[in-house]
């Protein structure tokens, strides 16, 4: 693949005491990417942002963006890159088009009242520009926070769990937004503990766990690994036992349902099922679900933490 790089990350590792946070973490977030970067609470997802951001001194390795480096060239990398923090750390006595105005201000951005019209259009404030931070909900507040990672049109936009504590309806307007940004050319990078989000969103993903980078592959790749599928049969009565070899698998026996692990590449499902009928159970109706994205994470991180 001969697409340039918009961050490199090699061989990055930060201690903080005696905790090993990112432990030599080296990939490529290619351009025009939407980049999923996931892994369990704890697992060095925000260091490695405040890294990519230049904010945090790592112990080794280096970390580029479009070329310039993080921490040797920090203004040239910052003018290529948006930040959209987890914590909302704001001036409670600026209206939201101050907030806008002053973050341009620290970019030497001038003259661009125009595109934060734009912004604030977009993430539907325009009604609120003239009002304080102070009296803005938590989801407003999150979406000057996009807003304020905008304001120098970065060509690469990092997002660290933006939709926490968002609701439905602002979670959808703000994706539509940054699906557009995605369709004219930016560089989308991801966290986000909403593993359905990930799994609508993003091309490619790594999956982070205890400071290591244990998966980092596309999608569909991701959700091709493992045991893979569910298989889900409906008999026409109660189902009374299962035969013996398929009893591990059992993830519901309820009734008349039954439903199975299966191992997409070493299993027949006719074979599985002509041994249920052999064992008595009459089926009326079969159907395989495929894994989600949730469980391959929960598989490779063995655990649930990361929900
Ligand atoms: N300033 C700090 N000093 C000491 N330890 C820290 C500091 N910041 C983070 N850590 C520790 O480093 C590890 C990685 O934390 P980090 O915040 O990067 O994880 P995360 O993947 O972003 O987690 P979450 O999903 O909960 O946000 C954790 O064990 C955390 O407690």
């Amino acid at each position: 693949m001969n697409t340039p790089t918009a961050i490199s990350i090699q061989g990055v590792s930060k201690r903080y005491d005696d905790l090993q946070a990112l432990n030599n973490v080296s990939f490529d977030i290619y351009q025009g990417e939407f980049f999923g970067l996931l892994g369990p609470n704890g697992a060095g997802k925000s260091t490695l942002i405040s890294a990519i951001a230049g904010l945090l001194e790592v112990n080794s390795g280096h970390i580029s963006i479009l070329g310039s480096d993080v921490r040797a060239d920090y203004r040239q990398a910052r003018q290529k890159l948006g930040v959209v923090p987890q914590e909302i750390v704001m001036d409670p006595f600026f209206t939201v088009r101050e907030t806008l105005e002053f973050q341009s201000g620290y970019y030497g951005v001038r003259n661009n009242t125009a595109w934060i019209d734009e912004l604030l259009e977009q993430l539907n404030l325009s009604d609120k520009a003239d009002t304080n931070m102070r009296k803005l909900s938590g989801g407003m507040k999150r979406r000057v926070l996009i807003a304020q990672a905008l304001v120098h049109k970065p060509q690469v936009l990092v997002l660290d769990e933006p939709t926490a504590g968002v609701d439905v309806e602002l979670r959808q307007s703000m994706w539509r937004f940054v699906r557009r940004l995605h369709s004219e050319g930016h560089t989308i990078v991801l966290t986000t503990h909403y593993l359905e989000e990930a799994e609508e969103l993003c091309d490619r993903i790594a999956i982070i766990n205890k400071g290591e980078v244990i998966a980092l592959e596309s999608k569909q790749d991701l959700l091709a690994r493992g045991l893979g599928s569910k298989l889900h049969v409906r008999a026409t009565h109660a189902i009374e036992t299962v035969p013996e070899e398929y009893q591990s698998r059992v993830t519901r026996l309820a009734g008349n349902e039954l439903d199975l692990t299966i191992h997409r590449d070493s299993d027949s499902v006719m074979e599985i099922l002509d041994r249920l009928r052999a064992a008595s159970i009459d089926i009326d109706h079969v159907s395989v679900v495929n894994d989600s994205l949730e469980d391959v994470f929960v598989r490779l991180t063995g655990n649930q933490e990361g929900k």
